[in-house]
């Protein structure tokens, strides 16, 4: 971080803050919809300082919870990563966002339409005595054509199966990559014992990797039977992390498409597991915990 005071107030006042996680997947929740938000220039470094370990609370990222600007859609969720930068979509932010949404009285409904960078998204509440114990979230359409996530090569080719040369600590491998897009981008390396994978080495490798401009989240996995797959995550943007939503269905609809494994899958993270079923109807449905760790009030001083 750098000297001086980090962003960390709107409208004069100190930011209360919400963190919570999905399987260990952590984000800072700014409820907009009950106060205000900082200016859109000053969220890059707002989510850097909040998320900053040692120098802020600490998390994977920040997430914005906001009202709609598109008719029929009753929320707008925006995810800033670790560093910064702004993703399309979040898995495991989403089903927190729909748990904090419902907790805090701003719908009464158990199904509703969230705006993001990835378009519409819906999730679904799972209520056991008026609380929420899981979500399962209609996470739309993956696309598999070369240009839907910006990877060189001819766009409209299905990137199902491609060779990619990377380069990490002065070595080069030939990996086999299935990339995807969830409304943000997906790379999934199928391997025969991902505990054996360094990923601080290869993590880095693949998200920068000039094949994918706009970087990538990329996805580890060993199949340990056709219903069930275990995965070790590095996120655009943050790193390694416990979990990835949008990654875990990637990596079931890669899955399925190479003819690893059926179109339900379990998805092991080192966090605890995601159940992902590829629809008929082309949809990828997510089921998860959300979970509260604080309410924190962030004040840099
Ligand atoms: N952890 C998230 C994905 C967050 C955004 C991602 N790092 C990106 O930049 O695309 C999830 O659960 O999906």
């Amino acid at each position: 971080m750098t000297a001086g005071r980090p962003p960390g107030r709107a409208a004069g006042r100190p930011l209360r803050l919400t963190k919570m996680h999905g399987l260990g997947n952590n984000y800072l929740f700014l409820d907009g919809l009950s106060g205000p938000v900082p200016p859109d220039q000053e969220l890059p470094a707002l989510a850097r300082a909040v998320s900053d370990r040692n120098f802020g609370i600490g998390s994977d990222g920040l997430i914005l919870v906001l009202p709609p600007r598109e008719a029929g859609a009753q929320f707008r969720m925006r995810i800033f990563n670790a560093d910064g930068s702004e993703g399309e979509m979040c898995g495991n932010g989403i089903r927190c966002l729909a748990r904090l949404v419902y907790d805090r009285g701003y719908t009464r409904a158990e199904e509703f339409t969230v705006e993001t960078g990835a378009g519409p998204i819906r999730p679904r509440l799972h209520l056991e005595n008026g609380e929420v114990v899981a979500v399962t979230v209609d996470m739309g359409v993956p696309r598999l054509e070369r240009g839907a996530i910006p990877m060189a090569g001819p766009a409209g080719e299905r990137a199902v199966e491609v060779p990619l040369e990377v380069e990490a600590a002065g070595e080069r491998r030939t990996f086999t990559v299935t990339a995807l897009s969830m409304g943000n981008p997906h790379c999934v390396v199928f391997v025969d014992d991902v505990a054996a994978v360094d990923l601080a080495r290869l993590g880095p490798a693949f998200e920068h990797h000039p094949a994918f401009p706009q970087r990538v989240n990329t996805h580890f996995t060993q199949v340990l039977s056709p219903q069930r797959v275990r995965v070790r995550v590095w996120e655009r943007g943050s790193g390694p992390t416990l979990a990835c939503g949008t990654g875990a269905c990637a990596v079931a609809v890669a899955g399925a498409v190479t003819g690893r494994t059926g179109r339900r899958v379990t998805v092991e993270l080192p966090g605890g597991a995601l159940d992902i079923r590829w629809d008929e109807d082309g949809h990828v449905y997510m089921t998860g915990p959300a979970a509260y760790i604080a309410d924190v009030t962030y004040d840099p001083r």
